[in-house]
């Protein structure tokens, strides 16, 4: 029997072929195949032992255009409803969510929602366009950017666990009339894809700052973009002019793997030298501790801990607390 990611990976091919993503097939596969011989995580077999054991269910509704939400809890007996809840809790931490499913509210880490109320109002329709989220955690926004209509929703993240995460929801939607066919996630870096030219929208959500070359990275996601494609770009920043950009030191509110986070100015700078045009930064926010904090779903530390107990204006090592922008631009 082939393994369960196999048949993720040809699912996702199969919807490539005959797609203006088509040219993906001369890399993907084999890469795909690299990746399941050398780069598996320990876990990663036990993890879909457990998700094979997730319940076929037929949900009365899914919901994905205001929530990410499948079923209620009269779809399902209290055995099965404790039983997927028990293989759920398996998967934690879950960071990015929520997601409803037959009554289960798995209350994740952050209110990801939040975030797309803040985005969504400022892009151009997804309607039919193929889109590529980089840095998609567990597919929480894939599956707001599908309610949207798009006609295809790429997913790239290296994190094995969202991978599992991402098909345990994607399995109870499956069953159902949401096009599940044409939502995918693949588990690798975007410096590791060919560069397609080829998709309608780039969105790249809290990924900027992780990125030890944040002009290569920017190059990256360009490099996907068809001409006159639209970029989503969110990241952290810092108050400052065109010249402004902070370097965290060791850590960054107890991250160690944060590099620039630049002004909203010097971000637009780097987008024109680029070769983007139409950069409009349209929404500035400060993470509040509502957003971002400790859950039955994720339990250890959160966003109150990794703030100055004194002034949480300041993260602990002393600098601006997390301040996020999305700033939307178009390929030239
Ligand atoms: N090179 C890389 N290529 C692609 N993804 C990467 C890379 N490096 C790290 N990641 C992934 O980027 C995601 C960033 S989280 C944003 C989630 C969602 N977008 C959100 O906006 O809520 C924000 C945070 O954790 O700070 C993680 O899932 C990493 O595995």
């Amino acid at each position: 029997m082939s393994k369960l990611e196999q048949t993720w990976f040809n699912d996702c091919y199969k919807s490539l072929i005959d797609s203006p993503l088509s040219h993906w097939l001369q890399t993907l596969p084999a890469q795909m195949n690299d990746w399941q011989r050398n780069a598996k995580h320990g876990e990663f077999d036990k993890w879909c032992r457990l998700l094979n054991k997730l319940p076929s269910t037929y949900p009365s509704f899914v919901d994905l255009s205001s929530s990410v939400s499948v079923g209620t809890e009269n779809d399902v007996d209290e055995y099965t409803q404790k039983q997927i809840e028990g293989l759920l809790k398996q998967f934690m931490p879950w960071r990015k969510g929520p997601f409803h499913l037959y009554g289960i509210h798995i209350d994740t880490e952050w209110r990801s929602d939040w975030k797309w109320e803040r985005v969504a109002p400022h892009i151009a329709s997804l309607k039919d366009r193929n889109v590529l989220d980089v840095g998609c955690g567990s597919g929480y926004h894939m599956w707001r950017m599908l309610g949207e209509g798009a006609s295809k929703v790429i997913g790239i993240d290296p994190t094995q666990l969202f991978l599992i995460q991402f098909h345990a929801i994607k399995q109870f939607i499956s069953n159902t009339d949401a096009v599940a066919d044409n939502i995918h996630f693949l588990p690798m870096g975007i410096e590791d894809m060919q560069p397609l030219k080829a998709f309608d929208t780039v969105f790249s959500m809290g990924v900027l700052y992780h990125r030890k070359d944040p002009m290569a990275f920017l190059q990256q996601l360009k490099d996907q973009l068809r001409k006159g494609g639209e970029l989503i770009l969110e990241t952290l920043v810092v108050d400052g002019d065109e010249n402004t950009v902070l370097m965290a030191g060791e850590r960054y509110a107890q991250m160690r793997n944060v590099w620039f986070l630049p002004s909203t100015a010097a971000l637009s700078v780097w987008l024109g030298r680029l070769g983007f045009e139409n950069i409009r930064v349209v929404d500035i926010n400060h993470t509040t501790l509502d957003e971002q904090r400790a859950t039955p779903w994720m339990e250890t530390q959160s966003l109150k801990d990794f703030l100055d107990p004194e002034d949480i204006t300041r993260t602990i090592e002393g600098y601006p607390a997390p301040q996020r922008a999305v700033i939307v631009a178009n390929k030239k």
